[in-house]
């Protein structure tokens, strides 16, 4: 592989900014590929991939160049030249701003932090100690290991306006090939990484991108044409749409969320899908929630998480995640799901999904809504753990639960 020095300058510029100013690391890529319009697809995707890459391995690189935060832009530079050795790739010996690359050492420091699990699957120590804590050390070694990998580009065809089989052919035309994924009925999965969004069967609605495990939660909740059904946690719609799709455009999808700006995002993707059965309702007060008591045919709860579940295409969600906020976000799940499940009527159903990994945040936040006062006429239908290790897509919880007549 060439190197490109504008191309390596703009990776180095946007780890500065995701690693010294806090910024996210979608936002940050999102951003430098503006820079230039001349970039071809090779050239932007050099720079997301590099960049995500460095993201994900940040504490091992870090380790293997002997630099600490806030990253000068020597060290962010050293960092590159990690990434870079540790793939083969040679870095041109006239560029001064990369001082010579001790190959060997980097290669000697890379096989012996590997022994380490928080060094090998790079990992801040309160992070490896909960996953091994949570899931035992088994589990949690081989999950973190698949929430290491690049994540798949999966699509959800939208069948308000398509099938799968016709969405297939469409991509072809476009040169984008794809195929169809066993168990998930509405996906399609990308055999070569491509930028989807710039396709007409984009444009027109054809499809959304959302991971093969996420796409499991909306079927979960068993909805039909003509329900009434709450998305309570609907952000900007992933799942609300789909649930539109499943519902065939028929009955009453109420959307609610506390942030108004992610429910405006779904507006717009909804028109763009031919959703028309969606309300989004922004919950400013306990009024907007409690006008639902009793209402709903169908409730989903995709709860606020820790987002463990999700590294893989969110791998700077390692470094910015603190232990503090994942005890917060269980009491945030814990009151949700007491309020929420009042939305059901007698005889619904109600589901409580998570993207997280952590039973804490899955399993025994049900078993102690089931032990509540709030709890009391529900039941446990079925649920499912998805653990990215088994499926090679996101981790995922769902737990459908059903209310007394
Ligand atoms: C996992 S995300 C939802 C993703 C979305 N359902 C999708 O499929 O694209 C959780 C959402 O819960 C929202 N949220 C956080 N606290 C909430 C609360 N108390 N009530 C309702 N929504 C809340 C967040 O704004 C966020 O959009």
């Amino acid at each position: 592989m060439r190197l490109y020095r504008n191309l390596v300058f703009a990776t180095v510029d946007a780890l500065g900014e995701i690693f010294n100013e806090g910024a996210y690391a979608d936002k940050v890529i999102e951003k430098t590929l503006k820079r230039d319009k001349r970039w071809g697809a090779r050239d932007r995707s050099f720079i997301a991939e590099t960049t995500y890459d460095i993201v994900r391995w940040k504490r091992l690189y870090s380790e293997i160049a002997e630099v600490k935060a806030p990253y000068s832009r020597e060290n962010l530079f050293r960092l590159f030249a990690v990434w870079a050795t540790l793939r083969g790739i040679e870095i041109p010996t006239d560029w001064k701003q990369i001082e010579p690359v001790p190959t060997r050492r980097i290669k000697g420091k890379f096989d012996e932090l590997s022994k380490i699990r928080k060094y090998r699957e790079s990992v801040p120590d309160w992070l490896d100690e909960m996953g091994v804590q949570e899931l035992g050390e088994e589990t949690w070694e081989k999950e973190i290991h698949a929430l290491n990998e690049q994540a798949p580009v999966i699509l959800r065809v939208n069948t308000l306006k398509t099938t799968k089989e016709k969405l297939q052919q469409e991509l072809q035309k476009e040169e984008i090939e794809t195929e169809f994924l066993e168990g998930y009925p509405d996906a399609l999965q990308l055999k070569e990484r491509k930028n989807v969004f710039r396709t007409e069967a984009f444009k027109n609605g054809f499809f959304e991108v959302q991971d093969a495990s996420s796409q499991l939660v909306a079927r979960f909740l068993g909805v039909e044409p003509g329900m009434r059904v709450v998305d309570t946690c609907a952000g900007a719609g992933g799942k609300s749409l789909h649930l539109a799709a499943l519902m065939e455009n028929k009955g009453q999808l109420i959307a609610t969320d506390i942030y108004a700006n992610k429910l405006k995002e779904l507006k717009r993707r909804a028109r763009r899908a031919g959703a028309h059965n969606i309300e989004p309702r922004v919950i400013d007060s306990s009024k907007v929630v409690k006008k639902l008591y009793g209402s709903a045919d169908r409730v989903l709860i995709d709860a606020p998480c820790s987002g463990l579940g999700v590294l893989s295409r969110n791998p700077d969600a390692k470094w910015k995640l603190q232990p503090e906020f994942i005890e917060t976000i269980k009491q945030t799940q814990e009151e949700i799901l007491k309020q929420y499940s009042k939305m059901v009527k007698g005889g619904g159903k109600m589901v409580y999904a998570t993207c997280s990994v952590l039973p804490s945040e899955n399993e025994a936040q049900v078993k102690k809504f089931l032990a509540s006062e709030e709890g009391k006429d529900f039941s446990l239908a079925k649920d499912q753990k998805i653990l990215s290790s088994e499926t090679g897509f996101d981790g995922f919880y769902m737990a459908l639960l059903e209310k007394k007549k």
